[in-house]
């Protein structure tokens, strides 16, 4: 399908489902309609529940969020969210569309004063969206008060056309999510109610005096709350889709010989074969289970956020960041990984598993460029080790954020493991975890501290560090992942069988980063040589064992044939004919042959008339 076609097939499949989910009466929060549409396979055109409704909740007072809510519902109107400009994504202080009041009449006028200052990005922003959640430098009583969110009214809803003052299209085509309209938004001096300025955080009086109620990164609450929603929805199904076609393809391809007697093997009987796919698996895992704690660690905190208390909101900002940028990154090298394992049909759209790697590949970027969000961690993980090395007594002495907890507990020089099965034990692999992750904290803060003190500028000096403070802050990431999942499997005490099985998989992700990163464990002998040898024999042995139960923890996911959309894939197995039968109907296939017989008889044609040449 073209892009428009898929568009328009996506959107009438995104309100059918919202039809089906209103008679179920699904809308109360929204959140199984997400997960609805993520167990679909292919397209969904609207990101319903988006990003606007998340940002109105939170940047919303009472009375803004019971105005607008409904109406979002309803489909009476279609809102996205307007941040990022042509000229701006990450920094948001640089954002430059701008929204001045006009105390005369108690109004907003909404400007894009450059180029850069178009909106770009918005998804359902091409052709959907009816408004737009804008942010912008807000500007009142002669002072620049930073980013804050306006309710944008941007077409018709009598005719859908563009009203006053908006240029509004589609940004052309993207690497995938053809289906997404992402969009353009270019306002001219556009005037909204002062009604419209969400106002939980911060509110303009009709005379235009300013009103601060939170902090200046209050109105950045609607990143941390999509952060810790697309984990589970969004990002990790991808490679949990992709796990489960890669493994059922691999039990059913057979290619080469184990013995030179033997049939075909089994692909997934190959130990290389197994080294490919388990990480992906295990991982998924353990994502799993550290999205669901971070989700609800994030609904113990939100309403604290939202009544005010911003004590929680530092370490929830560092996890959500941390958690996206790293579930983002493993996401798409697994799919990718997935996708390379299943050899030439792997290549093959009939697969499933292009799309997939090519739509997970986009979280590394959306709600959050990793690299910078990385560092945002990083910057968390200074300031809290900087905490633990001030004398006692120097500043009131705050306890540290859960998270980091391990900065402050006694150092363990050498790891006591003394065979390989001592790797298998989780309170010894996570403690290794942590010394890697305190030792590379420290390390960063030493090389910050180092260039500080010889005179540099402490914003040089932390980007002079940004490579070694990006280090840190992935060790710290596994770390949580790690430590995540060991106490995922703590709680399942009452399931033994299913204890166990999990367990290998916790093991393996813990010692296949170990074996990844074993120059972080050897760095200071933490590991020696031969105790790396040990974690390599542990591993290798975990591979087999998972191997008996690898289809069925991949079934374990859940997701139906229609879902996974890939031939490989089916519950069934009957790979080749679905190959065969899916390819006949490719379009390719249905054009008359003729075309290209004609053309090679008009080529015969004019190389008769062309003047030979000695050639
Ligand atoms: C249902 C159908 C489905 C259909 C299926 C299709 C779905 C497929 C698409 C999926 C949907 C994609 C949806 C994408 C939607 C976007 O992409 S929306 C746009 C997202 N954009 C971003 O994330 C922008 C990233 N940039 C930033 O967050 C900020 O610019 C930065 C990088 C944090 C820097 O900001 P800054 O003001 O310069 O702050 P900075 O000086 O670094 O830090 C100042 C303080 O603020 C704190 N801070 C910074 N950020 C925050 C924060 N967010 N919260 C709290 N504190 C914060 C810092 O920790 C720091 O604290 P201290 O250390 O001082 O205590
Ligand atoms: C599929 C998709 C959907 C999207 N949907 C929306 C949406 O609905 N609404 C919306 O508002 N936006 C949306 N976006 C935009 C998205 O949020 C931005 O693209 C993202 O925040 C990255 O910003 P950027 O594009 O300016 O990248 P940049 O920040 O320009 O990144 C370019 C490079 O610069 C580096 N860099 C930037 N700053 C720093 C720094 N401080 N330190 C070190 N390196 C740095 C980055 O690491 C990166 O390597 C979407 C994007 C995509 C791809």
């Amino acid at each position: 399908m073209t892009q428009n076609e898929r568009y328009k097939a996506a959107m009438r499949r995104a309100f059918h489902i919202q039809l089906i989910a209103q008679r179920l009466g699904w809308l109360a929060d929204g959140r199984e309609l997400g997960y609805a549409y993520r167990a679909l396979s292919g397209d969904v055109a609207l990101s319903i529940h988006g990003v606007f409704l998340k940002a109105l909740r939170s940047l919303g007072t009472e009375e803004q969020i019971a105005k607008w809510d409904p109406l979002c519902k309803n489909n009476q109107i279609i809102a996205t969210y307007a941040q990022t400009e042509l000229g701006h994504g990450t920094f948001l202080q640089g954002l430059e569309t701008e929204a001045t009041y006009d105390a005369a009449t108690q109004e907003f006028v909404i400007h894009s004063p450059t180029l850069t200052a178009t909106k770009w990005w918005p998804g359902d922003l091409g052709r959907s969206a009816t408004h737009a959640l804008v942010q912008a430098q807000l500007i009142c009583s002669g002072a620049r008060r930073g980013m804050h969110a306006f309710i944008v009214p941007i077409r018709s809803l009598q005719d859908h056309t563009p009203l006053p003052g908006i240029t509004v299209g589609d940004i052309g085509p993207k690497m995938d999510f053809d289906q997404m309209d992402n969009g353009f938004l270019q306002l001219n001096h556009v005037r909204v109610p002062r009604e419209n300025m969400l106002s939980r955080f911060a509110q303009v009086l009709p005379d235009g005096t300013y009103v601060k109620l939170g902090t200046a990164q209050s109105n950045y609450l609607p990143m941390v709350v999509v952060r810790v929603e697309l984990l589970l929805g969004e990002i990790l199904p991808l490679l949990q889709k992709a796990c489960v076609i890669a493994m059922r393809y691999s039990v059913i391809r057979r290619q080469s010989q184990l013995q030179p007697s033997d049939q075909e093997a089994k692909v997934l009987d190959y130990q290389t074969q197994q080294q490919k796919l388990f990480p992906q698996l295990a991982i998924s895992y353990a994502f799993h289970f550290l999205a669901v704690s971070l989700l609800e660690f994030f609904q113990r905190s939100y309403s604290a956020i939202l009544n005010r208390d911003f004590s929680i909101l530092p370490e929830l900002h560092a996890l959500s960041t941390g958690m996206k940028a790293m579930m983002s990154d493993f996401c798409t090298q697994g799919a990718e990984m997935c996708r390379r394992a299943c050899g030439g049909h792997g290549y093959s759209k009939l697969s499933g598993l292009p799309s997939l790697v090519t739509k997970v590949s986009a979280s590394c970027t959306y709600e959050g460029e990793n690299t910078v969000l990385y560092l945002q961690v990083a910057r968390f993980l200074v300031k809290n080790y900087l905490q633990t090395q001030m004398s006692p007594g120097s500043a009131p002495q705050r306890s540290l954020p859960p998270s980091v907890a391990y900065l402050a507990a006694p150092v363990l020089a050498r790891c006591p493991a003394q065979r390989a099965a001592d790797f298998l034990c989780p309170e010894l692999y996570t403690t290794a975890w942590a010394h890697v992750a305190a030792r590379l904290i420290k390390d960063s803060v030493h090389h910050l501290q180092t260039l500080t003190q010889s005179g540099a500028d402490q914003h040089e000096a932390w980007n002079q560090t940004t490579v070694i403070h990006l280090q840190a802050a992935k060790a710290h990431c596994y770390y949580v992942t790690v430590k995540g999942f060991a106490e995922a499997l703590e709680k399942l005490e009452n399931e033994p069988a299913i204890q166990q099985v999990l367990k290998r998989l916790c093991d393996l992700h813990a010692i296949h980063g170990i074996l990844t990163n074993s120059g972080d464990f050897l760095h200071d002998s933490f590991l020696s040589g031969a105790q790396v040898d040990m974690a390599r024999t542990a591993y290798l042995d975990l591979l087999c064992l998972i191997r008996k139960d690898a289809i069925l923890l991949t079934d374990a996911f859940d997701f139906t044939d229609q879902c996974l959309n890939s031939a490989l894939g089916c519950y069934d197995g009957n790979v080749y004919e679905r190959l065969f039968q899916w390819a006949q109907k490719s379009p390719t296939n249905t054009q008359v042959v003729g075309w290209n017989y004609k053309l090679r008889k008009k080529a015969e044609n004019r190389q008769r008339t062309l003047p030979m040449r000695n050639i």
